[in-house]
C-alpha cells in the first residue's frame, strides 16, 4: 500500500505490440483517466518506439505520461537501430524503462549498462523506471534477495532521487506467465527494496521513493497486490494492451 506522500503509479509497457491501429485503445485510456482517477493515480504508457510521437501528441494536457522501454546510455552517435534519451525526450516522452528482465535475457544488459542508460535518462530530464527481479532458479536456491540488492545497487545511479527513479521489481518468473509470488514474498522483498535504499539515500529519501510490482498484474489479482506494503504501483504488461484491464487496475490502485 501506498503510503500518503508515495501517490500509486501504474505504468503499462506494451512491449513489442501495438501498431498504428491500437491508437483508440490507448485513446480510451486517456479519455477515462481525465476523471477522478487522475486525481489519485499516476499513469504512464510505453509503447514501442514507433508510436511514441503520436501517443504523446493524443495525451496532450491529460497527464498521462508517455515513455519508451529502452535507450542507448550515449546521446548520439554510430549505434544503428538504438535511440537515445535525448531523442525520446524529444519525440515527447518523459520516462524510460531500463534494466528490463527482456533486454537483460534477449540482450545481455548488465547492471552497469542499465545503470548508465538511467544516468542518460536523468540527464536528458526523464523519468528512469529501473527494472530489477530474480528467475526462477534464482528464488528456487534461496537467492532471491541477493540477487534484487546486488542489482539494485548496481543498477541505480548515485544522482537517483524519488522524483526521478522509479524502481520495479519484476521477478522474472512471474512476467507473462500467470504466476505471482505470494503475498507475503511480495512484501519481503518490497520491505528489503525499501531498506536498501534507506541504507544508500537515507530513510528520509528512500520513503519517498516508488517501488512497483510487476509480473502477470491482472484485474483479477491487482488490489491484493497493491495493497501490500511498500506496493506503491504497478508495472503491467500483457493487461496494458486492454483499456478495460489497464483501467481496472488503475481503479484497483486509487481505491
Ligand atoms: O514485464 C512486465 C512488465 O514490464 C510484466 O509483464 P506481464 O504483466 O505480461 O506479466
Amino acid at each position: 500500500m501506498s503510503s500518503p506522500e508515495r501517490k500509486p503509479l501504474i505504468a503499462g509497457n506494451w512491449k513489442m505490440n501495438g501498431l498504428g491501429a491500437s491508437a483508440p485503445e490507448f485513446v480510451r485510456v486517456v479519455g477515462a483517466y481525465m476523471g477522478p482517477l487522475r486525481n489519485s493515480v499516476d499513469l504512464m504508457v510505453f509503447p514501442p518506439a514507433t508510436l511514441l510521437t503520436s501517443f504523446a501528441t493524443s495525451t496532450r494536457g491529460a497527464g498521462v505520461l508517455v515513455g519508451a522501454q529502452d535507450c542507448h546510455a550515449e546521446p548520439f552517435g554510430p549505434y544503428t537501430g538504438d535511440i537515445s534519451a535525448e531523442m525520446i525526450a524529444d519525440a515527447g516522452g518523459k520516462a524510460v524503462i531500463v534494466g528490463h528482465s527482456e533486454r537483460r535475457a534477449c540482450h545481455g544488459e548488465t547492471d552497469a549498462q542499465a545503470r548508465a542508460k538511467a544516468e542518460a535518462a536523468l540527464h536528458a530530464g526523464l523519468i528512469a523506471v529501473i527494472c530489477i527481479g530474480e528467475t526462477e532458479a534464482e528464488r528456487k536456491a534461496g537467492q532471491a534477495l541477493e540477487i534484487v540488492r546486488s542489482q539494485l545497487e548496481g543498477s541505480l545511479p548515485d544522482a537517483a532521487t524519488p522524483k526521478t527513479v522509479v524502481v520495479a521489481y519484476e521477478p522474472v518468473w512471474a512476467i507473462g506467465t500467470g504466476l505471482t509470488p505470494t503475498i507475503d514474498e511480495v512484501a519481503e522483498i518490497h520491505g528489503f527494496i525499501r531498506g536498501e535504499l534507506a541504507r544508500r539515500f537515507g530513510d528520509e529519501k528512500a520513503a519517498a521513493f516508488r517501488i512497483l510490482y510487476g509480473g502477470s498484474v491482472k484485474p483479477g489479482n491487482a488490489a491484493e497486490l497493491l495493497h501490500v506494503a511498500d506496493v506503491d504501483g504497478a508495472l503491467v504488461g500483457g493487461a496494458s494492451l486492454k483499456a478495460d484491464d489497464f483501467l481496472a487496475i488503475a481503479n484497483a490502485a486509487a481505491g
